[in-house]
């Protein structure tokens, strides 16, 4: 005792089970989606061709830890039956954008360390023939989850991989395809024929709303806090504001774990909605912070210019109107100012990111439609990521009261 680290013995039981990576022995709050899912997958029970299927749901929603919880038991319940051979093999695609890279992975993975392919140099029509015959090799029901399959920019795999049978690549092999994707548009944006061969039975998943939150949330808790630890409503407080959000599971976990974390560091004993709320406010500049440092010096101006219009009531605002001060602050810095379609796509990114919010407005009878656009988030939590824009521009006079006591800052003039 008395050494520098002292193992902590109050708050967490095992905060591990508020991790990302846990994975917790049933799914609470997704029936309806699973009893679809599991219907999805019972043809590779019955010894059948398996259905392709394809997952599509926001961040955060189940999609992978609903489809390991299927997988696990369907190969358990598998291995039941003498003439079902069942192999599944996952590849999530993030950072693999070619059906060549997905297909030399592929290949990888049916086969043992000593032997694995190097995975640029061949021509592609080469690596497919590898892959049919691993696939071919290996035989029975083979279920390839190709999660985050959006990062795949040809669908040259998409379309091979569903039809090898067919094609006459496949003898012994019956092959399913399960593609997992966050990205609404990419469904739409398949070619029919793949389109019509990977998305044979569609399953959508959903937000949470605050109850199935609250369900994950407690089914977590239990096991990662001591007893007694949550006071009553802390739970219930990290579910409303995911729900709020949108409806992410990850989402509130991070915030309960947040909470949890605070409550170590402030070595207090039980944990408060109000310690939520500390926790909501520290990820949120987090967030903020991180989604800005990532936007581009024109970003920055065109956020700028948006909060000073929001402190002179100006919000909601048009992009035509937002245009003279952003190219101010612009000229100020000496910045060539962008065309205003090119500083409408940072509106968009900004708004994609959470920091503002864009309402779509139809221009009388005749006209098209426009953009509205206003602050969404916490104008002071915004300010202090953008202190470096600040600076260079200078002190706008609408938030001028807001710096008043900084006097390291020039005023903008
Ligand atoms: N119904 C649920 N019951 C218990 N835990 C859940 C449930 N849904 C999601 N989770 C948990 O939330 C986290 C995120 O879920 P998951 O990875 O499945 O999301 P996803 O929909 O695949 O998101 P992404 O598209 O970002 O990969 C995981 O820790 C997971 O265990």
């Amino acid at each position: 005792m008395g050494g520098m680290f002292e193992r902590d013995l109050d708050i967490y039981r095992n905060r591990d089970a508020l991790r990302e990576d846990y994975q917790p022995d049933t799914l609470v709050g997704r029936d309806e989606e699973l009893e679809r899912y599991k219907t999805a997958l019972q043809p590779v029970i019955n010894g059948e061709q398996p259905n392709n299927i394809f997952l599509y749901g926001k961040t955060g929603v189940g999609k992978t830890a609903g489809t390991r919880f299927l997988l696990d038991h369907l190969i358990d319940d598998a291995a039941q039956y003498d003439d079902i051979k069942l192999t599944v093999k996952m590849l999530n695609c993030d950072g693999l954008s070619s059906s060549y890279q997905i297909a030399t992975r592929l290949v990888n993975k049916f086969r043992d360390e000593s032997n694995q392919i190097s995975t640029t140099g061949y021509p592609r029509s080469t690596v497919y023939d590898m892959l049919w015959e691993e696939l071919d090799k290996c035989g029975g029901t083979i279920l390839i989850v190709l999660d985050e399959v959006d990062h795949i920019n040809d669908d040259s795999i998409l379309y091979q991989l569903p039809r090898a049978r067919a094609n006459g690549n496949l003898s012994n092999a019956k092959i399913g395809i399960i593609g997992i994707s966050n990205d609404f548009s990419f469904r739409d944006n398949l070619s029919p024929k793949v389109k019509s061969s990977l998305c044979e039975e569609e399953i959508q998943f959903p937000a949470y709303d605050a109850q199935e939150l609250i369900q994950i949330l407690r089914q977590r808790a239990d096991v990662a806090f001591y007893d007694g630890v949550l006071t009553d409503g802390v739970i219930e407080l990290c579910a409303a504001y995911g729900a709020k959000d949108a409806g992410d599971a990850r989402q509130s976990l991070d915030l309960l774990m947040k909470t949890g974390d605070l409550a170590r560091d402030r070595d207090t004993k039980a944990i408060t909605e109000d310690l939520v709320r500390d926790a909501r406010n520290e990820l949120e500049r987090g967030r903020i912070r991180e989604g800005i440092s990532g936007l581009t010096q024109h970003g920055h101006l065109v956020l700028y210019a948006l909060i000073t219009l929001d402190r002179e009531g100006e919000t909601p605002v048009r992009s035509r109107d937002i245009r003279p001060r952003y190219t101010n602050f612009a000229n100020q810095i000496g910045a060539d100012p962008l065309v205003p379609r090119r500083m409408r796509d940072h509106l968009g990114e900004l708004s994609m990111l959470g920091i503002i919010s864009a309402v779509e407005r139809n221009e009388g009878r005749r006209g098209g439609t426009y953009r509205e656009y206003s602050v969404d988030m916490d104008i002071n939590m915004i300010l202090s990521a953008l202190d470096e824009t600040i600076t260079e521009v200078g002190v706008h006079e609408s938030i001028a009261g807001i710096f008043a006591e900084d006097t390291t800052l020039e005023r903008y003039t």
